[in-house]
């Protein structure tokens, strides 16, 4: 079984420990307390399992490495820009646990074999590295860090355009301020006419 479907046995990359239910209910339950909620009143009751069920789903990219999603591969033959735009994405400030979402843009130009990978692939990844906490240029370094690897293509182009929900509803308080992060490898970081004309096709609207 692949460790991305979140089975019994899946454990975190970084500490090797599995996703421990109960600790995160007991820590759920510990932060009503502290925010002055009473969690044994009737609409809480439910709450710390319910809490700690989604946290597991929103981190269950810790449990997943890009060997589990790049698994498939074509021999195409392409050798020109494969691209897939505004993939929705939703992942997690580290700073302070609420959501930073957009979408997200992933390219790549096929190495000299033209293999390419399933397109669905290119947005699993895109959710590997969004269901962890994250900082949104590590999350865009990572996606194509890891298309590099995995894929060998000759460049890879990966743009995050995203709102931090810790700058719009507490905070700064900006609602609607976008963040944009790109991170280019290969051809598309030594050749500018390259990387220009992917930008221009991933920012047009
Ligand atoms: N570069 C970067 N900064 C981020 C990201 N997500 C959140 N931040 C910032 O992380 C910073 C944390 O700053 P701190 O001063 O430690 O925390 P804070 O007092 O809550 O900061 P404020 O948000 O300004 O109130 C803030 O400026 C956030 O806007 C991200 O993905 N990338
Ligand atoms: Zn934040």
């Amino acid at each position: 079984m692949s460790v991305n479907q979140l089975g019994s046995e899946s454990v975190a990359l970084a500490t090797g420990r599995p996703f421990d239910q109960a600790r995160a209910e007991a820590a759920v339950r510990e932060l009503l307390i502290a925010v002055g909620e009473d969690p044994d009143r009737p609409g809480l009751l439910d709450t710390p399992a319910r809490v700690a069920r989604a946290y597991r789903e929103v981190f269950a990219g810790l449990y997943t490495t890009p060997d589990d999603v790049l698994n498939t591969t074509f021999d195409e033959g392409h050798q020109e820009l494969v691209l897939v735009r505004d993939i929705p994405m939703y992942s997690t400030c580290e700073h302070h646990l609420v959501s930073f979402h957009g979408v997200a843009h992933v390219g790549y130009i096929p190495g000299t074999e033209g293999r390419v990978t399933g397109l669905s692939k290119l947005a699993r990844l895109v959710d590997l590295y969004a269901k962890r906490p994250q900082v949104q240029e590590r999350l865009t370094s990572q996606i194509a860090d890891a298309l590099m690897s995995k894929l060998a293509p000759r460049g890879a182009i990966v743009v995050v355009e995203a709102e931090h929900l810790c700058m719009a509803m507490r905070g700064i308080r900006k609602p609607g301020a976008s963040t944009t992060t790109s991170a280019v490898r290969g051809l598309f970081q030594s050749n500018s006419a390259s990387r220009a004309e992917a930008l221009d096709l991933i920012l047009r609207k």
